[in-house]
């Protein structure tokens, strides 16, 4: 699915007027009933008070028309107008007059603190204030009604977009911005939604089709891919009838030390469980023993450096080459990393430690086959590209590095986002278990099993992640957040795979 700027949708919705003849109050009646019909279908007639909060433009007027219908309905609803200004838009005061026709109660116009009705945490408040026409922070009272809404535990629904937020623009820390549960957003999802700083505002989401003109949606340049189960299922290829071992690839896993031996076993048990023919572990020869006993499927080749790797000797003939996890910062495992580097020419996937050497040796940058697959936390990112203002730099400055150096980029974290030259692909599995130690060591060895299979190393990297948080997610189902541990994640991946095809999808986005 694609995520489009909120200019993007402004010229969706004008193409969709044109081209379907229709109005833009059509439009607007259009999203209020499928928000209703949402609504309606959990409260099921429930006489719990609904406050809805309008603002003055157009998701004012979406509040207007929601308010609407929900009293005609039989709900209890109390409609507020923030009346901040004298700027109403057209539909908004199309939809202000037909409210009229269902109650006797006009909507109670706020202008400062003092007008703030009281919310309890019983109430569901409806927050339909600014949608993706804002153009400046909330400042005034306006920031004051928004940080009281967020002060009250009451159930908040955002339509289209928490009010405050921008949809693909940097924040301020101390900006004002609804915190919804829930999020009814239109036709597309918003970039802001999927970003550290202020994905959590958002809650849950439900992206709406409202049916704009398919013609501007499909030509219209993303600002990043939402990827999905469905996507997920396009990229999955299945088994040649007469497939043997030799055809699906070798995984040579490069890395491990003392003490850090669970590491590089996570990552060659995983390669081995997301299919690879042939897996091997390079590793410190008093590993050898650990890594055989975990994973018996494992092939081991011991550097002579016993504590941690020194060196790398031309091993194998075909392999695909995933290094870092565990392997330390020695300087001779450094030299062997680099030797490695040297001997290979198709795209390796470098993890861990081995992103740690190579940003403080950009030398050994220019080096690394095209397309090779570097996926860091944070805080390797960090110093590999420098710090960072906000998300929206970080992923300015990825793109400019992931472009300069023919790499491809996976910014772990919640919404993991690869990044391949000027475009971004935001995964939408996983969960918070997945914050747990050695799980992105299985995710180093799930990406380098689909590029020993034979997927396109970009393709490879999106399917890879997305199975990763598929299997944490059916994991968790019977784990737990709590009880999942990077190894449980690693044997959830072919029961992912199976589940891809099998069960509807049924998990709420962001839950
Ligand atoms: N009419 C249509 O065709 C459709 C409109 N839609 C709704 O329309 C929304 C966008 O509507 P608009 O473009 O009118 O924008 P908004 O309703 O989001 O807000 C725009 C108004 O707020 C003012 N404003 C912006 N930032 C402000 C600030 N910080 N403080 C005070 N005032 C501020 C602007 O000057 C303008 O008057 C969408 O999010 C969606 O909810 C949807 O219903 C889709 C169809
Ligand atoms: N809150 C979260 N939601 C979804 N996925 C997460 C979350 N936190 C971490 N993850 C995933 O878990 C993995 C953690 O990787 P990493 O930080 O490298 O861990 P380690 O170094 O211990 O292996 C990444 O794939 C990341 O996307
Ligand atoms: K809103």
């Amino acid at each position: 699915m694609k995520i489009l700027s909120a200019q993007q949708l402004a010229e969706a919705d004008k193409s969709t007027i044109e081209k379907q003849q229709i109005t833009s109050i059509d439009l607007m009646e259009r999203v209020a009933t499928l928000v209703v019909e949402r609504l309606h279908a959990r409260l099921n007639g429930a006489p719990v008070p609904i406050k809805i909060f309008c603002g003055i433009g157009n998701n004012g007027g979406d509040g207007l028309a929601i308010a609407r219908l929900m009293i005609q309905h039989g709900y209890h609803v109390t409609t507020y107008v923030t009346n901040c200004s004298k700027k109403r838009s057209k539909d908004f005061l199309v939809n202000y007059d037909r409210i009229k026709d269902v109650t006797k109660d006009w909507p109670i116009l706020l202008s400062c603190k003092e007008d703030f009705p009281e919310i309890t945490p019983k109430d569901i408040v409806i927050d339909a204030v600014f949608g993706t026409g804002l153009n400046r922070p909330v400042t005034g009272w306006m920031a004051d009604l928004f940080n009281y809404i967020n002060s009250v535990s009451a159930f908040t629904v955002a339509i289209d977009m928490p009010s405050g937020l921008y949809a693909n623009e940097p924040h301020d820390k101390q900006d004002a911005i609804v915190k919804a549960d829930h999020t009814f957003t239109f036709q597309t999802p918003k970039l802001s939604f999927f970003l550290p700083e202020t994905g959590n505002q958002v809650g849950t989401f439900e992206v709406l089709n409202i049916g704009l003109d398919p013609e501007y949606l499909m030509q219209a340049q993303p600002l990043a891919q939402l990827i999905a189960r469905e996507a997920a299922q396009n990229m999955y290829r299945q088994r040649d009838k007469f497939v043997h071992k030799g055809n699906l690839g070798h995984v040579l896993c490069m890395g491990g030390s003392h003490g850090m031996m669970g590491s590089i076993s996570l990552t060659a048990g995983a390669a081995i469980n997301a299919g690879a023919g042939k897996v091997s572990a390079y590793i410190p020869s008093h590993g050898n023993t650990i890594v055989q006993t975990l994973c018996p499927e494992v092939m081991t080749l011991s550097s002579k450096g016993e504590q941690f790797i020194t060196d790398f000797e031309h091993v194998l003939k075909d392999y695909v080459l995933c290094v870092g996890p565990g392997m330390g910062q020695e300087e001779e495992s450094y030299s062997a990393f680099a030797k490695a580097v040297h001997q290979q020419s198709s795209p390796m996937i470098i993890d861990a430690d081995a992103i740690n050497l190579l940003a403080s040796n950009h030398d050994l940058l220019e080096k690394l086959p095209k397309n090779s697959i570097l996926t860091p936390h944070d805080g390797e990112l960090k110093r590999l590209i420098g710090d960072w203002k906000n998300d929206y730099e970080r992923l300015e400055k990825a793109k400019e590095f992931s472009a300069k150096h023919d790499l491809i980029l996976v910014l772990k974290g919640a919404y993991t986002i690869t990044v391949a030259e000027n475009h971004l692909y935001v995964n939408d599995s996983g969960n918070p278990g997945m914050a747990t130690a050695g799980s992105g060591d299985v995710l180093a060895g799930v990406i380098a099993s689909f590029v020993a299979q034979g997927y396109d190393p970009l393709i490879a990297t999106v399917f890879g992640v997305h199975m990763h948080g598929a299997s944490g997610d059916l994991a968790a189902q019977t784990y737990a957040h709590e009880g999942l541990k990077a190894s449980i994640i690693s044997n959830f991946i072919g029961p992912a795979i199976l589940n891809l095809f099998r069960n509807p999808e049924n998990k709420p986005q962001n839950a």
